[in-house]
């Protein structure tokens, strides 16, 4: 993805381009950590005593004036600490007197300051290439002044499911229909990280008529769902092959048939339609090719190993994708419902997948797997 610069409210979960280097120091100034009154701390060593305000500092102001010995300056938490003044006495410790203040205890030199550039100093690097900017990163930003910063921006995906069976959700449902959900979850899926997506009206299987849609996608990866395998009606396979996507069977299960290419310079990802073989294509296929291409340092989920509560089998040659719930401790994993495709309330319930390797047709009880965390 190119470089753009970004308004920082847009900026959440992108990737920092290039190293942002402070302009300004944080704090920008010397300034009270309280709401008291700024002293020389030796004015104040025989307390308790009483001081004359010779000034009143609240935070905002510009223009602010030295102390001369023996007076005091009401000042703000925030405010900038007049010159000569090397202690603020908080006002707890005071009368909170505005002509003359009471104060009852010393404080030594130093109290209550916040010095210039004790968190940032200005000209260092604050924020480096790589960064996913989270919300501390973006507050960092704009408390040294950024308006915007380079990100690589947003992919633009488009999603369009094809089926004549499909009916969008809201609408009453006949006998053979189903509702069209793929769509759905993918463009989720996009958002969630990151990602532009535009869903696109379901088309039914009809060759031309896919083929006029595809050819008015503007965008960074069309992806389509189902009409990929091996029956009578596959429309994205009979409408794409020869004209620049391949199609293949990829050794894992679910999600086996896929399809890849570029269609008239649109780079196209053709996805199985059973829902989990779709959400578990993109899990494997595009979320890390999106995340490298928005730039981040760790494109693929977090794995882990832990117990396996229950016997498995798995299809020799092929690396299986369990659902499974991992707990808390990262301890045990509960596999939930079978292996088949359709079961999308198993994939609902789930919080990770457990990855069985081709050549394992067998798993014994308490054997320790290997967990692909999906939250
Ligand atoms: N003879 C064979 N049949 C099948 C094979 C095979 O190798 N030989 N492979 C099976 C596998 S594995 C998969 S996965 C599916 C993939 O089929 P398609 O990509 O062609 O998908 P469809 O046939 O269009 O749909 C499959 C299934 O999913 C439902 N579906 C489709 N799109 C959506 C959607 N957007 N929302 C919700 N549900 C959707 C559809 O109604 C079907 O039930 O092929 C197997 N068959
Ligand atoms: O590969 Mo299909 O995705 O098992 O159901």
């Amino acid at each position: 993805m190119p470089v753009v610069p970004t308004p920082l409210a847009d900026c959440r979960g992108l990737v920092l381009a290039e190293d942002v280097v402070a302009p300004v120091s944080l704090p920008p100034f010397d300034n009270s950590a309280m709401d008291g009154y700024a002293v020389r701390a030796e004015d104040v060593a025989t307390a308790p005593v009483s001081l004359p305000v010779a000034d009143d500092i609240p935070a905002g102001r510009t223009d602010v004036r030295p102390l001369e010995p023996g007076t005091a300056h009401r000042i703000m938490t925030g405010a900038p600490l007049p010159p000569g003044a090397d202690a603020v006495v908080q006002v707890e410790l005071t009368d909170a007197g505005t002509g003359t203040v009471h104060i009852t205890a010393p404080v030594p030199a130093g109290k209550h300051l916040r010095r210039v550039g004790e968190d940032v100093r200005a000209g260092t690097v604050v924020l480096r290439a790589g960064t996913v900017l989270g919300p501390p990163q973006l507050g960092l930003a704009a408390a040294v002044g950024a308006a915007d910063l380079p990100v690589r921006r947003r992919p633009r995906v488009v999603v369009l499911s094809t089926g004549s069976e499909l009916v969008e959700p809201g609408t009453p449902l006949e006998f053979g229909q189903i509702y069209e959900s793929n769509s759905v979850l993918i463009a989720a899926a996009v958002r969630e990280l990151g990602g532009l997506a535009t869903v696109l009206r379901a088309v039914p299987d009809d060759v031309p008529a896919f083929r006029r849609v595809v050819a008015d996608v503007d965008a960074d990866v069309l992806v389509t769902s189902g009409g990929v395998s091996a029956g009578a009606y596959e429309v994205v396979k009979d409408a794409l092959t020869d004209h620049g996507v391949r199609f293949v069977r990829v050794a894992i299960q679910p999600g086996g048939p896929q399809g890849s290419g570029t269609v008239d310079g649109l780079p196209v990802i053709a996805f199985p339609g059973n829902p989990v073989s779709a959400a578990l294509s993109f899990e494997l296929f595009l979320r890390p090719a999106l995340l490298t291409a928005m730039g981040h340092p760790t494109p693929d989920r977090p794995r882990t190993r832990a117990r396996v509560t229950t016997p498995l089998t798995s299809p020799s040659g092929k690396v299986q994708y369990r659902r499974a719930h991992l707990d808390s401790g990262r301890v045990q994993v509960v596999p939930v419902g079978g292996p088949a495709s359709h079961l999308l309330a198993s994939f609902a319930a789930a919080n990770c997948l457990i990855e069985v390797p081709a050549a394992t047709t067998a798993i014994p009880e308490g054997t320790e797997v290997d967990v692909v965390l999906l939250t």
